[in-house]
């Protein structure tokens, strides 16, 4: 038993690890006792840790606030957590090959070996569907595993410390972690992140952007003629307006602050489920069949299921309501006719439509879907939806709405795809039917 730590006082703990949590963050059990002697349990998360393994964890306690005037901007913060020591690891333990992991904000699994994170992945999206979505026994599928989960990223945002060096943050805190590379994002990035620590940066953060399929770059604040001229001996070819990245055989043209798939081999495959997940049902089991479906993509950013659908249906009506990814998604659709763009929000637009529509992808924010999406999608029903979602606990609450409050869908499946290897982020893609076709 030990003491209850006091202000930024640092206690010591051995014990056995308990489940992950949505984060990926070990829970620790420690008992405690109070200054009038009584016994109380309290839960730690344990960041790096595993189910099972017993280990001594370090708890700092957090700053009690200061008396003052900065005394009302205080807000409690959980304590820092970490592992001192592995007495026994668990036998789905890798070694994390990055020197900050643990402590920058980034990733949370890389000390779990590839597989295990999948097939975790999977677990945390089956208990949402079956807690908060009401599915005893939801047609959950295999995580859809990254072919290489390393050097993925296509987009990645730097901070800058206060004598420029750039890095990443640790998390919780506005340190910069100084660094050499980062093992999730592309080569192409590292490559020019390494030329940009080399420099002074003025701004807070630096902004990196990178094709995967050819050299095309951008990059946020505008650099010195130096960096370019680095950049340019290294290969790269360094945009500031806009740059293009080729996705499922067709160029997107994307800006800086437009909105586009991190995992570009990933949302390939996850565009690929897309149109198979509208168009391989009795809604269309022909070619021609699919001409004659007009399909809404909510949420269309740059336009990219929106184009790739456009090949093989009649019409697709694509929203968004970002000035930037509008412009984008124009320039992208300019050589197809059966695309019509509209400018909004989606909750705004979507119970005004007045085409016959056949199907719907809707592929939101983390927050998911608006009450008034959800209401229209029940008011107006159509023959399959696509629902693709970067939360699963906001997919699951919409499908809870859609399928089991109002059972005017039910759902035909669910796929976690990994877009994020290494971290707890979880991508899926839901597919819904209509009740009684
Ligand atoms: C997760 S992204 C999906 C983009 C696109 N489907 C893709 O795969 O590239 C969500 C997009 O929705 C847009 N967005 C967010 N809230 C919106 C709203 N209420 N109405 C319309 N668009 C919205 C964002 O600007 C962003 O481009």
């Amino acid at each position: 038993m030990t003491q209850i730590p006091t202000e930024q006082t640092i206690t010591y703990h051995t014990v056995t690890l308990g489940a992950l949590t949505r984060e990926g963050e070990a829970l620790a059990e420690v008992q405690t006792q109070n200054e009038a002697g009584e016994t109380t349990s309290v839960i730690y998360r344990v960041p790096t840790g595993l189910p099972g393994e017993r280990v001594t964890i370090a708890v700092e306690a957090p700053p009690t606030p200061q008396p003052g005037r900065k005394r009302r901007r205080w807000k409690p913060r959980p304590p820092r957590v970490w592992i001192t020591e592995v007495h026994q690891p668990s036998p789905l333990r890798v070694t994390a090959p990055c020197p900050v992991f643990g402590t920058c904000g980034g990733c949370q699994l890389q000390h779990l070996r590839y597989e295990s994170q999948l097939e975790w992945k999977r677990e945390v999206v089956l208990k949402l569907l079956q807690e908060v979505g009401g599915f005893d026994d939801p047609p959950l599928l295999a995580t859809v595993p990254c072919d290489v989960p390393w050097h993925y990223r296509n987009h990645m945002r730097f901070s800058v410390n206060r004598t420029g060096q750039p890095g990443l943050t640790a998390k919780g805190t506005h340190r910069v972690l100084p660094l050499e590379e980062c093992p999730i994002a592309h080569e192409q990035i590292n490559t020019a992140f390494r030329i940009v620590k080399q420099h002074v940066n003025p701004k807070p953060q630096v902004l990196i952007r990178c094709s995967t399929t050819n050299q095309q770059m951008l990059m946020q604040p505008a650099q010195k003629p130096e960096v370019k001229q680095q950049l340019a001996e290294a290969g790269i070819e360094l945009h500031t307006e806009t740059m293009d990245e080729v996705l499922g055989g067709e160029t997107f043209r994307i800006r800086p602050s437009s909105f586009f798939q991190t995992n570009t081999k990933q949302a390939e495959k996850m565009a690929a489920m897309v149109q198979q997940g509208l168009l391989t049902s009795a809604l269309a089991e022909t070619t021609e069949q699919a001409k004659k479906l007009t399909i809404v993509d909510a949420y269309c950013g740059v336009g990219t299921f929106a184009l790739l659908l456009a090949r093989t249906v009649g019409k697709v009506i694509a929203i968004e309501e970002s000035a930037s990814a509008i412009k984008d998604a124009q320039w992208n659709v300019r050589h197809v006719d059966n695309v019509e763009i509209l400018k909004g929000k989606v909750e705004d637009l979507l119970p005004e439509l007045s085409s016959q529509i056949d199907g719907f992808v809707i592929d939101p924010p983390r927050a998911g879907c608006m009450p008034a999406v959800l209401y229209a999608l029940l008011k107006n029903p159509v023959a399959r939806i696509v629902y693709v979602s970067c939360d699963p606990s906001t997919l699951a609450r919409d499908l809870n709405i859609l399928c089991n409050q109002h059972t005017i869908y039910r759902l035909h499946s669910v796929q976690p795809l990994d877009m994020f290897p290494q971290t707890a982020h979880i991508e899926c893609v839901a597919v819904l039917e209509r009740n009684n076709l």
